[in-house]
């Protein structure tokens, strides 16, 4: 097996992986296509080992026959080269088992009989079974001193249950072989947010409540519930996205430089931004919190239903599908820094970025007409192209515009400035990192509980005060209170798309 640190260069690893809940969702149409290109890149050892594990009755050609669809159906046909699918299906097994019965585990152990490389196990199941999972694995003696265990996101439904899920795995997984996804932290550009405020001293020094009025963080998403309404309405969209993905980005925003980039180095750091964010309070509600639901609307010229008729929706749900809020991070870095989030299903374009907005100059020359114009911005797009531009203000050019002023980006985007690299998706990097045994982009069980409790204190809030969803018809950026949210404090969204 070879290692790396994360700032070296690829190196192969051996690896046998293990992956519950195989024919899902998530491992069809993101986990069989990221292993693909990995081993395409020539980043599997070649002795590296796929099993799939799940319970429907399929033998192992009938399920490569299932991975080689989906593949077909996720991978540009100019990446699916013969050679490479054929090495990569030759990869896969397939074991067929009920992942609550412990005797059913014992074909396992012998699939890993002799193998003599660690055991990845990746859990792409429902939390509430990670437990069982471990305990089943461990009492089967299919697990050994170097297995790790990969787990998706929500871990639980708030602090109380993800503890009771996160004790279950500890007992049977030290924290130094756990890796919680999140995959938010395998985007490009999240990972290149790292490199923007740590590498370049004209960010280092910018980066704090002198320099910066506000941020602004949307995660809008054009899909809806796709089929996911049993999960989906169970969580909302606070749970599913603000309390991993939208605090994850709030933490690489505002942490403190670590010490260097090992994985407790930066996630300590993360853990100090989540324990300083602001509890909510009731007197909060509608005026700084808007949670919304879908109705019925138009999206890219189709028409699109409501949340309430979503397939399977039972039409009393109250589940919020948007959230808006505006929240801050009381330390001396940040007091006084409103952090505006909202993210939501069915808005009009699919859309992730960050908007840092710089104060202005203390003293203003210009046109006072153009005075709105004067305050720079670094708006870092995770999606759907990636990229980072800072808006500066020049020079109106022309002999009659005097010393108008015109605002402009500075501009890098990367795939223009990086043509010929393929940027790969969020798991792909994950699935590498979890391989190489580096947990940095990986979060550490006190950052999970200190999300939740957070979390936690705003769902107390809504439920206090019976907090029903305003509506908003698909297609739109969420109900018109969460731009009164912002307005209220002379601000507004971002919208220079
Ligand atoms: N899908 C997504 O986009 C995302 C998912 N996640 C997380 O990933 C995980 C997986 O999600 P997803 O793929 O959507 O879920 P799915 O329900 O699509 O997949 C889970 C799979 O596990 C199987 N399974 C469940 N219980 C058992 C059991 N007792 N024995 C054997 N097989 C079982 C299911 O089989 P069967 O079909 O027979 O029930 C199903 O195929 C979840 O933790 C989710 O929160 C995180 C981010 C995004
Ligand atoms: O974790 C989740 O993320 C997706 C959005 O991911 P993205 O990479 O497409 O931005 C979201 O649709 C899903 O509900 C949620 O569980």
């Amino acid at each position: 097996m070879s290692h790396h640190t994360q700032s070296g260069q690829a190196a192969r690893t051996d690896i046998d992986l293990a992956l519950f809940g195989a024919l899902g969702d998530l491992s069809q149409r993101k986990l069989f296509p990221a292993l693909y290109q990995l081993d395409r890149e020539g980043l599997l050892d070649e002795r590296t080992r796929l099993l799939g594990l799940a319970r429907q009755e399929l033998d192992v050609d009938g399920f490569k026959a299932r991975v080689e669809e989906s593949l077909r159906t996720r991978v540009k046909a100019e990446e699916l080269d013969r050679a490479s699918l054929k090495r990569f299906l030759a990869r896969l097994d397939f074991i067929q088992l009920d992942f609550t019965q412990p005797e059913s585990y014992a074909a396992i152990r012998e699939w890993r009989q002799d193998a003599g490389r660690p055991m990845v196990v990746y859990l792409s199941v429902a939390a509430k079974i990670y437990g069982d999972i471990c305990r089943h694995l461990e009492a089967s003696g299919s697990l050994d001193e170097a297995s790790r265990v990969v787990v998706e996101k929500p871990i639980g439904h708030d602090l109380e249950s993800s503890a009771e899920i996160n004790d279950a795995i500890g007992a049977v997984f030290p924290e130094s072989r756990i890796y919680r996804i999140d995959h938010y932290l395998g985007k490009e550009t999240v990972q290149n947010l790292i490199a923007l405020r740590f590498a370049n001293p004209l960010f280092g020094t910018q980066w704090n409540q002198n320099h910066i009025s506000h941020v602004e963080i949307t995660v809008a998403e054009q899909v809806g519930i796709e089929g996911r309404w049993g999960y989906f309405d169970d969580a909302g969209q606070l749970r599913d996205m603000v309390q991993n993905h939208l605090l994850q980005l709030v933490c690489l925003i505002a942490m403190d430089p670590p010490a260097n980039l090992d994985a407790d180095a930066i996630r300590d750091e993360k853990v100090k931004v989540l324990k300083a964010l602001k509890p909510f309070t009731d007197d909060m509600l509608g005026r700084d919190v808007v949670r919304g639901q879908y109705v019925a609307g138009t999206i890219d010229g189709q028409a699109v239903p409501g949340y309430l008729e979503e397939e399977g929706a039972n039409t009393e749900s109250h589940t919020e599908s948007f959230v808006a809020m505006k929240t801050g991070v009381a330390n001396w870095r940040w007091a006084g820094v409103p952090f505006y989030l909202r993210t939501g299903k069915r808005m009009p374009e699919k859309l992730s970025q960050i908007v840092i907005h710089f104060r202005q100059q203390p003293h203003y020359i210009f046109d006072p007409d153009q005075r709105g114009l004067a305050a720079n911005k670094l708006v870092i797009r995770l999606q759907p192209e990636e990229g980072i531009a800072l808006e500066v203000l020049t020079k109106d050019s022309g002999l009659d515009k005097g010393m108008r002023l015109r605002r402009g980006p500075l501009h890098l985007d990367f795939n223009s400035a990086f043509p010929k690299t393929r940027i790969p998706d969020a798991y792909e990097r994950l699935l590498l990192e979890v391989m190489k045994g580096q947990q940095y982009l990986f979060v550490r069980r006190d950052e999970v509980e200190h999300a939740w409790r957070w979390c936690d204190s705003l769902i107390a809030a809504w439920e206090d005060r019976n907090e029903l969803p305003r509506r908003y018809p698909a297609g739109s950026w969420g109900p018109v209170a969460s731009i009164a949210m912002i307005t209220q404090d002379g601000r507004s969204w971002y919208e220079d798309y």
